[in-house]
């Protein structure tokens, strides 16, 4: 089976249906996007959290040619699974996380999923709490930012340093975008997927963890729903992060960028 049942009525974006439920307890109509680069050995453990979390929701792993032989792995689990709800879609070189997301977000689309969902494969994100993330989609929500920075969200084993300079670079967006999200470089997110056909991914630069506030930034300014839900992130504990200070340097430029922009469109305005 390629893509979900298109038979089920799925809600329109937007539409007379809003309220109506988008996506089914076990999570069908809904398709996980996982990145991966030298995740060999978090990915069966995550896949087999998620399917035993949501029974019905589809995966897509993304893998750019990972040396430790993610992709190769990937592709067994895949012929593995008998309800064919597991894909992969396979990079020749490592390309950032922004780009992986857009090259599944592209193959998520050319099919029927509602949703769209984006999820680290080191178990930061944990699947059981995919469910609150849904539930405000079938509430309404066009996207929900799993946040770390809401009442109830929490940091499980996270270094000191990487905590200040999450809550440092979501602070400088905050101000330089004014865009009320307390998380905006979350990777643990549902989009309808009204938002992805909308916000013009093909215009899309930011190629590292800067992509996640530029597609949140780009949800906010189009008008769409964007709301937070509170979960737990905790640290992985196999593997390595693949943040570095390239990844920083950007961030830090294409903000500040879309910042002038957006005060130059305002003043404009008056
Ligand atoms: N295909 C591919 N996958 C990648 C690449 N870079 C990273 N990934 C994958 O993307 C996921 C997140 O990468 P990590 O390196 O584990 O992220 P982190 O440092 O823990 O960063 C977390 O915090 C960031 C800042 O808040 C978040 O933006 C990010 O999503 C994540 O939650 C992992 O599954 C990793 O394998 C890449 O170039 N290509």
């Amino acid at each position: 089976m390629e893509s979900p049942d298109s038979a089920t009525t799925g809600s329109q974006p937007g539409g007379d249906d809003r309220h109506a439920e988008v996506v089914a307890a076990d999570g069908a109509r809904a398709l996980v996007v996982i990145p991966t680069y030298n995740e060999k050995d978090n990915l069966p453990g995550i896949i087999g959290r998620l399917n035993q979390a949501l029974p019905g929701i589809h995966v897509l792993v993304v893998d750019d040619s990972s040396p430790d032989g993610t992709g190769e792995l990937a592709d067994q689990l895949a012929a593995d699974d008998a309800d064919h709800r597991l894909h992969v879609l396979h990079r020749t070189a490592k390309d950032g996380l922004g780009k992986a997301y857009l090259a599944g977000f592209g193959w998520g689309l050319a099919r029927t999923y509602d949703v769209i969902i984006e999820m680290d494969a080191d178990g930061s994100h944990a699947p059981e709490q995919l469910g609150s993330l849904l539930a405000a989609i079938n509430d309404g929500a066009d996207l929900v930012i799993g946040s770390r920075y809401v009442p109830g969200g929490r940091l499980v084993n996270w270094p000191k340093r990487r905590e200040w300079l999450s809550r440092g670079a979501n602070t400088y967006a905050r101000l330089a975008l004014g865009a009320h999200i307390h998380d905006i470089t979350a990777g643990f997110r549902a989009y309808r997927r009204e938002v992805l056909e909308t916000i013009s991914l093909g215009t899309v630069e930011s190629a590292g963890y800067c992509f996640q506030i530029d597609l949140a930034w780009r949800t906010v300014q189009a008008g769409f729903d964007v709301r937070e839900v509170p979960i737990t992130f905790t640290e992985r504990e196999v593997g390595e992060s693949k943040m570095d200070g390239g990844v920083m340097t950007e961030a830090f430029m294409m903000v500040a960028r879309w910042g002038v922009a957006s005060r130059m469109t305002r003043l404009r305005r008056r």
